[in-house]
């Protein structure tokens, strides 16, 4: 279903564990920080409002989206946690170069998570334009941040009921 159709913030139709008792990392790229600050927020409230800790959340910046992977896997080598959130967003330029970093951090993430068994979120905004991103860090369409932080919660509760 196209983001158009769905509002990222809507979790209405879903039921959301509790966070409580989770650790979370995440990373978050300073490339066009106006947008990844506003995606960090809807996530970090996300956190919160669902039950987690504010000392269970470990937040590192990362110079841009490709460092997504890198940092995700420093924290996950480094730190016990039950989810990563990766954070970005790729606005497309005047050459190929999106293409290569979208492709590099949607297999990067991928990977990382596969290493360490762990659930790592892909919350990176890969938008033609600024006002696409916008809409999708808390504009019109809701904010990514937010789905990514849901997504984590979700994952680290199914990880934690396998595990028992
Ligand atoms: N153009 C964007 C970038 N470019 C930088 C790369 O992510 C990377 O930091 C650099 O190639 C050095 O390895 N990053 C974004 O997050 N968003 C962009 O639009
Ligand atoms: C995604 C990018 O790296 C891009 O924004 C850089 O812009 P350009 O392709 O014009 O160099």
């Amino acid at each position: 279903m196209a983001t158009h159709l769905k509002n990222l913030s809507d979790f209405s139709n879903t039921t959301v564990p509790s966070a409580a008792g989770f650790r979370f990392g995440i990373v978050v790229a300073e490339w066009n920080a106006e947008i990844t600050n506003a995606l960090y927020l809807g996530a970090y409230q996300s956190l919160l409002k669902y039950g987690a800790a504010e000392g269970d959340i470990f937040t590192h910046p990362v110079p841009g989206s490709f460092e997504l992977t890198s940092g995700a896997d420093l924290l996950l080598k480094h730190k016990e946690l039950d989810a990563v959130i990766c954070l970005g967003c790729v606005i497309q330029g005047e050459t190929r170069h999106f293409d290569f970093i979208c492709d590099a951090v949607a297999h990067g993430v991928s990977n990382v998570a596969i290493k360490y068994a762990k659930p790592v979120i892909f919350g990176v905004l890969t938008t033609d334009n600024q006002q696409q991103a916008i809409d999708r860090a808390g504009g019109k369409h809701g904010n990514k941040g937010d789905e990514a932080a849901i997504t984590a919660i979700k994952m680290a509760d199914l990880a934690r009921q396998l595990q028992d």
